[in-house]
């Protein structure tokens, strides 16, 4: 898995066209949304997380909080990114990883809105420009 976290000033979104012949479906609420003071972790789930997604999504939350504890917010962006890597994994696999991801850090306690998934989507970002504002992490389970 690879993630770029941005600590910005806000993300928007709106959605555009599919970008998979089945996107997730979603509500008419989900095609545009915006959160303020946030956290955003652009998320590309790899080939090699296949082989423990668990493991995986355990290790993506820990690196999400540890971030989000030292930029001091508690609202969570996940937004699904395919342009991190280049051995991505399936579709399937990646959204329930996504899901997983979100769902954790709601029972954690933070604020978390999550891109849709499978669609071409515009958005805005205001990266705060401090030094931890921008960082990536790389995951592989097994190290
Ligand atoms: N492994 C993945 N990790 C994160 N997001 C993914 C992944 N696979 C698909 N997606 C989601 O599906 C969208 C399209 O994925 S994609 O790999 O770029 N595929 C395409 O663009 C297709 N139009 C041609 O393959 C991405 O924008 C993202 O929303």
């Amino acid at each position: 898995m690879r993630m770029l976290l941005i600590h910005s000033d806000y993300l928007e979104y709106e959605v555009k066209d599919k970008a998979l012949k089945k996107p997730e479906e979603i509500s008419e609420e989900q095609k545009r949304d915006r959160l303020d003071e946030v956290l955003a972790a652009f998320i590309s789930v790899e080939k090699v997380d296949e082989q423990n997604p668990k493991e995986v999504v355990e290790k993506a939350v820990k690196e999400i909080e540890d971030i989000a504890s030292q930029v001091k917010t508690k609202n969570i962006f996940v937004y699904p990114f395919a342009h991190l890597s280049s051995e991505l994994a399936s579709p399937d696999v990646a959204l329930k990883i996504l899901k997983e991801i979100e769902e954790k850090l709601k029972e954690k306690g933070y604020n978390v809105k999550r891109a849709p998934f499978g669609y071409y989507k515009a958005f805005k970002l205001s990266c705060k420009g401090h030094p931890l504002a921008e960082l990536s992490r790389t995951i592989i389970p097994g190290e």
